[in-house]
């Protein structure tokens, strides 16, 4: 008996299509958005991040990594770190799933790169402290702290952000397959910059942030939401998500000994280089 769920077919060829890539991006940046939004009703709460801040029984971590470790622990039951684009804050806690595992297309070279904890990090210390800089004042006693309310916004939020930028290897592997010759010159010279031009496409990044310019002035008129600076965000997201890219591509020719016959098969999209990523 067939244990495993297939996808449909062409899910491999689809994962690659940078147009379609790109619209997950913009998806993700409007859950991005619209978790954020619901944040910033909340002062910033910064004792929620501290460890011994809230006293949490039985656990030394902060209040926030203890919820997103417990959050994480549940979701692996149902398989969400089975996902090739789901990555886990506390991998130490994933469970084997309660349900049948998913034949995921391999699309990726495999990889180890999860970034989460500099995303968690800027998240804390940068991102939030900008959003909720108007609750300054509220968190001096005038508001009540919803410490359980913040969290509950924040977990989705981060997890959203680094769905984003870990999409990156994505994107990497679409633009490797589209332009394989010039990719492999610049990965054997390990020219970071050289990479870095050849990712970089100024126009798709301009349209990022007018979208996200456009969707403040469109909230905007709610005070707490005009508090969100897009750019701010956008300084953090798209950085980090070239970074996720030239990790990726450096480390793609691993374990292949590239050679002019391996650099035509990568063109077949169900060859051995559609490899695949993620928990096992
Ligand atoms: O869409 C791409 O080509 C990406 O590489 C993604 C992205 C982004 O993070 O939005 C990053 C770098 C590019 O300069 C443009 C946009």
């Amino acid at each position: 008996m067939d244990t495993t769920i297939d996808l449909p077919e062409g899910s491999a060829a689809k994962a690659l299509d940078l147009s379609n890539i790109r619209f997950q991006l913009i998806r993700l940046e409007d859950t991005i958005t619209f978790h954020l939004i619901e944040r910033v009703q909340f002062p910033l709460n910064a004792t929620i991040y501290k460890a011994g801040g809230v006293r949490v029984p039985y656990s030394t971590l902060s209040l926030f990594d203890w919820f997103l470790r417990e959050q994480e622990h549940l979701h692996s039951l149902i398989r969400r770190y089975q996902s090739p684009d789901e990555y886990p804050f506390f991998p130490d806690v994933l469970q084997k799933p309660i349900l049948q595992p998913i034949n995921y297309p391999r699309v990726l070279h495999p990889n180890e790169i999860n970034i989460n904890d500099k995303i968690k990090d800027l998240y804390i210390h940068t991102i939030l402290p900008a959003a909720c800089a108007h609750s300054e004042r509220e968190e001096r006693g005038e508001k009540k702290e919803n410490f359980g309310s913040s969290v509950t916004c924040d977990v989705p939020t981060l997890q959203a952000l680094s769905r984003r930028i870990h999409f990156g290897k994505y994107v990497a592997e679409a633009k490797f397959r589209s332009e394989t010759e010039r990719f492999v010159k610049l990965i054997k010279a390990k020219d970071v910059k050289g990479l870095d031009d050849a990712i970089t496409d100024t126009k798709v990044e301009n349209k990022v942030l007018d979208r996200l310019a456009l969707k403040a002035k469109t909230y905007g008129t709610d005070p707490d939401i005009a508090q969100i600076d897009p750019g701010k965000i956008n300084d953090i997201v798209i950085p980090l998500t070239k970074e996720v890219e030239i990790a990726y591509l450096l480390q793609r020719l691993d374990g292949t000994e590239w050679d002019e016959k391996e650099a035509e098969r990568v063109d077949d999209k169900s060859g051995p280089y559609v490899a695949h990523v993620g928990v096992p």
